[in-house]
């Protein structure tokens, strides 16, 4: 991957690509195949380097890990992990390393996890927390609350653990963590968060019960339950899906169709608000595949006004605020968006990084603390944008700069791979002018 890539004003894009596999339920198949007894056969499974570092934590772990094909993975689980050789590296993935720590803590063996540099900025003690109180043991390798950490598991007792903030990557730690403690494990959400591991988790046998409890819900799990391998069909990630659409938004007479994208309503924030701006957004073909609904999404060029996203929409969008943002800048009026704090805490400080490219495109951007606000207008270009090895950051400003008057480039784009490896290629094909 070169050291910079460069998105130039583009004519029309027009065609049809399909969606590389979800990454939640990337992570979640291959943790769960690995805790599983007997075989998991995966297929559609995303091959972007955070999956590949889950992929060979589970193997680190015990399981039989092999790759059978294109996006299609056979996992042989042991029905429980055996204490790796070695340091677990989970590179870039804040999903990877909390899932597997909760995982982890379950069994009764030790390891040490660690990430690449962005990793190891991200926020860790809303995790270990937990798994602290449900009587997992860690040790922080440098400064409490970051990884490195070396997590000692096992004998774990059920919680009832209220979150303060909506995240599926602590609830989920939390429900792998209580299949094996005794007793029952609550997690109350104060908004309902992607309930992939939920649902995966009935699909490997496992009982789940979820009751609604105001805006979220909770959810229960007995301890003592075995997981057993089954087939997981991965759909396409609305996440991913965003780039080339919001693309076909705000391109002139583009016209653009991304196949395969699930449509769980905890994810399609991002498609509610466009839609409250005046995209046109179409989805045809839905169907169920993987226990989850899916559809064909075709966007074309449209009028867009700015909107106020509401606050309780974040959790079903918190990852496509930087191509929301993108797009809003070529949206009339202004776009507030807020109760988004927890960009902060991603892989960059996601809010920061907006504003600053945004603003050096020539965009108006007003940053607050927990949000921000785009106004609207010809967006100039002409800049170069750094990207602080976000594959969001990156990915939002290329599609900005097809739409922008002059060309917009990005530094550090290599981080694109951990979550869309096929995303130059793909803007490629439908029209869109990337190079290095
Ligand atoms: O559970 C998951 O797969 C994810 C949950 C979200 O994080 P939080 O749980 O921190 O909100 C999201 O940002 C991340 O990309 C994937
Ligand atoms: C926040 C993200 O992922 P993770 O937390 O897994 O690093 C993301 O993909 O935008």
């Amino acid at each position: 991957m070169p050291q910079s890539l460069t998105a130039r004003p583009s004519g029309p894009l027009h065609g049809r690509a399909r969606a590389p596999g979800d990454k939640s339920m990337s992570h979640r198949s291959l943790i769960l195949g690995a805790m599983a007894e007997g075989v998991t056969e995966i297929e559609g499974l995303l091959e972007g380097h955070d999956i590949l570092a889950t992929a060979r934590a589970a193997a680190a772990f015990g399981a039989k890990v092999e790759r059978l094909g294109e996006g299609r993975w056979r996992i042989e689980g042991r029905g429980g992990f055996q204490t790796p050789a070695d340091v677990i590296d989970c590179g870039n993935a804040g999903t990877g390393v909390r899932l597997l720590m909760g995982a982890a803590a379950g069994y009764p063996i030790q390891a040490t996890f660690d990430g690449d540099a962005s990793l190891r900025k991200r926020p860790m003690k809303r995790v270990t927390a937990p798994l602290g109180l449900m009587g997992a043991r860690f040790d922080w390798g440098g400064s409490e609350d970051r990884l490195p950490v070396r997590v000692s598991g096992g004998a774990l007792q059920g919680i009832d653990y209220a979150q303060t903030v909506a995240s599926a990557q602590v609830k989920s730690a939390i429900l792998l963590a209580g299949l094996n403690a005794r007793g029952e494990t609550f997690v109350r959400e104060p908004e309902k968060s992607r309930d992939h591991t939920e649902r995966m988790l009935t699909a490997f046998g496992a009982e789940v019960k979820v009751e609604p409890d105001g805006d979220g819900w909770i959810i229960r799990l007995a301890g003592g339950q075995r997981l057993t391998g089954t087939a997981v069909a991965v759909p396409g990630d609305p996440s991913s899906a965003a780039f080339p659409l919001a693309a076909a938004l705000i391109v002139p007479g583009s016209d653009v169709t991304v196949e395969g994208v699930m449509l769980n309503p905890l994810r399609t924030g991002l498609f509610d608000t466009w839609r409250e701006m005046g995209a046109d957004l179409t989805i045809s073909n839905r169907r169920t595949s993987g226990g989850e609904e899916v559809g064909d999404v075709t966007a074309r060029h449209s009028a867009l006004t700015g909107v106020i996203v509401p606050e309780g929409r974040a959790a079903s969008m918190i990852d496509e605020y930087p191509i929301l943002a993108a797009t809003a800048a070529f949206a009339e009026g202004r776009t507030v968006m807020r109760g988004v704090g927890e960009m902060r805490v991603k892989e960059s400080d996601r809010i920061r990084l907006m504003v600053d490219g945004l603003r050096a495109c020539g965009a108006a951007v007003d940053e607050e603390p927990d949000g921000f606000t785009v106004a609207g207008g010809p967006v100039a270009g002409g800049a170069v944008v750094d990207t602080a090895h976000d594959h969001r950051i990156a990915m939002s400003h290329l599609v900005l700069g097809l739409a922008a008057e002059a060309p917009v480039s990005v530094r550090d784009p290599e981080m694109i791979a951990t979550s869309f490896p096929g995303f130059v290629r793909m803007m490629r094909e439908l029209g869109g002018e990337i190079a290095s």
